[in-house]
C-alpha cells in the first residue's frame, strides 16, 4: 500500500499558522500525480521536475555508482590513467577485462565523472574525470572504497538495523565498540581496523595540523592514536615536539613497531590502556582525540573527555577532531552517512560542533572554539583549554 492511503496514526494537526498552512497545500500539490505530470510538462516547471527526479533517481542508484567506483579502485583504473590517457583497447588489455566489461565500466565512469573522453586525431581515448583525478595513488580513499562492503551488507536491511537487534558485521569489525572488556582484544581483533586508520589518516593529518599550529606545544598526547599516524604527521611538522601515544594493549605493538621504523623511538612513549578505565598518562601539554569521541555513546564520550580533562595540567590543550554533523557544505555526511555507520557500528553518535562543544565544556574545558579546516567534509576541529587556576 503507498505511504499517502495509509490511515494517519493521530487525527493530523490543522495547520494554524501562515507556514503550516503553506507547507499543508504544497504537501497537497507535489504529492498529487496529476501535478507531476503537469510539472513535467509545462515549459517553466520542467527544469524543477527534471531535478527533483534526477536527484530522487540518484538516491535509488547510489548503490550502483558505489559499485562502479568500487570497480575502478580493484582494476586502478584511475593510476593507469595517471601517466595520460589510453584507448578503451589499451585500457581492456592493462585491466584483463572482456571487451564488453571494458566498455561499459568505461561508459559508467564516464557517466559518474571519473573519467572522460578525449579524442585527438581521430583516436577516442579515456583520461581522468574531474572526480577520478583525486583518485590517483589516494590511498586513503581507496582503502575506505573497499571497506564499504562491511557496511553496505550491514545496509542491506536498513529496517531491521533501525529496529535493533542485529548483529552487524561492522560492529565486529570495531571490536572495541560492543566488547565488555576492549582492553583484553587481542592484536588480531584490532589489526584490521588499525590499518584502515592508518591508512585513511591522510584524509584527516595534515587538515587538522594546518587548523591548528602544534609548534608551541612541548608534547602531544594522541588519545586513541592507533598505529600512530597523526602523531608521526605532528612530528614533521614540530622537531621538537615529544609524543606520547595511548590506546588498547592489543594496538599498541603496531604503534610501536611504527615509530621504530621511523626512527622516532626516542621522541616517544607508548601505552597500551583502556580509556574508560585507566588514567592516562600524564605530562603532555596538548591532547588530541582525532575520530575518537563519535565512536561512542554520550556517557562513555563524557568519561574519556573527563580523563584527558585529568591527565592535561592546567592551561593545557585539548584538540578534538572528526568529521560533524551539519559540517559546512556537507549535510549529508553527518546526519545521514555517519549516523547510519555508527548505528551499525553499534557505537556512538554524529555530534555537531555544538553537540561536542558542550561535551567538552561539560568535562571542565573552557575557551572552547571551533577552527576552520579546508574540507569540513573530511574533518571539523574544536580547541579548548584546561582552566589554569
Ligand atoms: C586547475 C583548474 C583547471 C581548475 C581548478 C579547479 C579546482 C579548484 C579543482 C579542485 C581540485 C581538487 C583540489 C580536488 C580535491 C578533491 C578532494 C580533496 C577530494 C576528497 C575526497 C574525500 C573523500 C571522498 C572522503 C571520504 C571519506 C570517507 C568515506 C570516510 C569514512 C570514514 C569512516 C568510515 C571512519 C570510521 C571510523 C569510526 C569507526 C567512525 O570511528
Ligand atoms: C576510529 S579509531 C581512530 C584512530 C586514530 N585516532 C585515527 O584517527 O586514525 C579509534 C581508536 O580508539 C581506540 N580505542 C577504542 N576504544 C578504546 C579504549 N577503550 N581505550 C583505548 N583506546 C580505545 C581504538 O583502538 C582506535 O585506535
Amino acid at each position: 500500500m503507498l505511504q499517502a492511503q495509509l490511515p494517519h496514526p493521530s487525527p493530523a494537526p490543522k495547520p494554524s499558522t501562515w507556514r503550516e498552512r503553506w507547507q499543508a497545500w504544497r504537501d497537497g500539490v507535489l504529492t498529487s500525480p496529476d501535478f507531476q505530470r503537469r510539472a513535467a510538462r509545462s515549459w517553466w516547471m520542467r527544469p524543477i521536475a527534471r531535478q527533483r527526479a534526477r536527484g530522487l533517481f540518484d538516491l535509488v542508484a547510489g548503490f550502483v555508482y558505489s559499485q562502479v567506483l568500487l570497480a575502478c579502485v580493484r582494476l586502478k583504473v584511475f593510476d593507469h590513467l595517471a601517466a595520460g590517457p589510453l584507448s578503451a583497447a589499451e585500457l581492456q588489455r592493462v585491466l584483463d577485462l572482456p571487451a564488453e566489461g571494458t566498455e561499459r565500466l568505461l561508459a559508467a565512469a564516464v557517466a559518474l565523472e571519473l573519467l572522460e573522453r578525449r579524442e585527438s586525431g581521430g583516436t577516442l581515448r579515456y583520461g581522468l574525470g574531474k572526480l577520478g583525478a583525486p583518485m590517483v595513488a589516494n590511498e586513503a580513499v581507496a582503502a575506505m572504497v573497499e571497506h564499504h562492503a562491511v557496511l553496505y551488507a550491514d545496509l542491506s536491511d536498513p529496517v531491521a538495523l533501525l529496529r535493533g537487534g542485529t548483529a552487524p558485521a561492522l560492529s565486529r569489525y570495531w571490536a572495541y565498540a560492543s566488547a565488555a572488556r576492549p582492553g583484553e582484544l587481542p592484536p588480531e581483533a584490532v589489526d584490521e581496523y588499525s590499518a584502515l586508520m592508518s591508512a585513511s589518516q591522510p584524509l584527516v593529518a595534515d587538515e587538522v595540523l594546518d587548523a591548528y599550529n602544534v609548534h608551541g606545544h612541548r608534547c602531544l598526547l594522541d588519545v586513541g592514536g592507533g598505529q600512530g599516524r597523526f602523531l608521526l604527521a605532528a612530528a614533521r611538522r614540530s622537531p621538537t615536539l615529544q609524543l606520547q601515544l595511548f590506546d588498547l594493549p592489543g594496538v599498541v605493538p603496531a604503534a610501536q613497531r611504527q615509530f621504530a621504523a621511523a626512527g622516532l623511538t626516542s621522541r616517544t612513549q607508548v601505552h597500551g590502556g583502556d580509556f574508560t578505565r585507566d588514567a592516562l598518562p600524564r605530562g603532555a601539554d596538548i591532547a588530541s582525540l582525532i575520530r575518537v569521541i563519535y565512536d561512542h555513546p554520550d556517557e562513555r564520550a563524557a568519561t574519556i573527555l573527563r580523563a584527558v580533562f585529568e591527565a592535561l595540567p592546567p592551561g593545557g590543550t585539548l584538540l578534538l577532531a572528526e568529521p560533524m554533523a551539519g559540517a559546512r557544505g556537507a549535510p549529508r555526511m553527518g546526519d545521514a552517512y555517519f549516523n547510519f555507520y555508527l548505528l551499525a557500528m553499534h557505537g556512538g553518535r554524529s555530534r555537531s560542533a555544538a553537540d561536542l562543544a558542550r561535551l567538552v565544556e561539560a568535562a571542565g574545558f573552557e575557551a572552547v572554539r571551533e577552527l576552520a579546516t579546508p574540507i569540513p567534509l573530511q574533518v571539523s576541529v574544536l580547541v579548548a583549554r584546561k582552566p589554569r587556576g
